[in-house]
């Protein structure tokens, strides 16, 4: 179960679907590390797929490898102690559904690896494009076969 969360961890830091969070702003003007000034008002946003990839904090950023998540404990999600990625955001408009999207991904992975073999139909091309949310831009094509024979009742 560690192992399927990692692989959740991962698709949502390698690929979150959402490049950016809804527009934040700030009602007074403000300085930001006596550098960055905000003005009142502006529209301020987040480079959310960036600052999963960043080198600094992630060794070999590009590359999907859901055992980084397997070390350090329980992977701090809402960024209340620190942000390493923020597929759902973070702070008082963090997506109030975070929870419950990470289990029915976690349901959604665990049920298609569970019940069926995977093989891909053609190559495999992880190139994104944005839609409503970031989607594959060119669809994933794969032969399915149950692992699993149906039940005779
Ligand atoms: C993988 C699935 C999901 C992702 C990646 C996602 C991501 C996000 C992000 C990035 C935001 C903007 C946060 C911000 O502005 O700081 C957001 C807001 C929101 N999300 Fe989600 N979300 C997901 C699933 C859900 C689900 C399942 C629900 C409801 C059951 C939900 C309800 C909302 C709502 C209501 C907001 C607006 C919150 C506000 O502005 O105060 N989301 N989500």
């Amino acid at each position: 179960m560690k192992y399927l969360r990692a692989v959740s961890l991962e698709g949502l830091r390698r690929h979150p679907p959402a490049h950016f969070v809804l527009p934040h702003s700030v009602t007074e003007d403000t300085v930001l590390d006596g550098k960055f000034m905000i003005p009142k008002n502006a529209a301020v946003n987040f480079m959310v797929a960036e600052m999963g990839w960043d080198p600094q904090v992630w060794e070999d950023p590009m590359a999907f490898k859901p055992e980084r998540f397997l070390e350090g404990g329980e992977f701090d999600l809402t960024g209340s102690k620190e942000i390493k990625m923020m597929p759902f955001g973070a702070g008082r408009r963090m997506c109030p559904g975070y929870a419950l999207a990470m289990l029915h991904l976690e349901y959604f992975v665990a049920n298609l690896v569970w019940n069926f073999k995977w093989e891909a139909a053609g190559e495999v091309d992880l190139t994104e494009k944005p839609e409503f949310t970031v989607v594959m831009k060119h669809p994933l094509e794969v032969k399915l076969s149950p692992r699993v024979k149906a039940s005779s009742q």
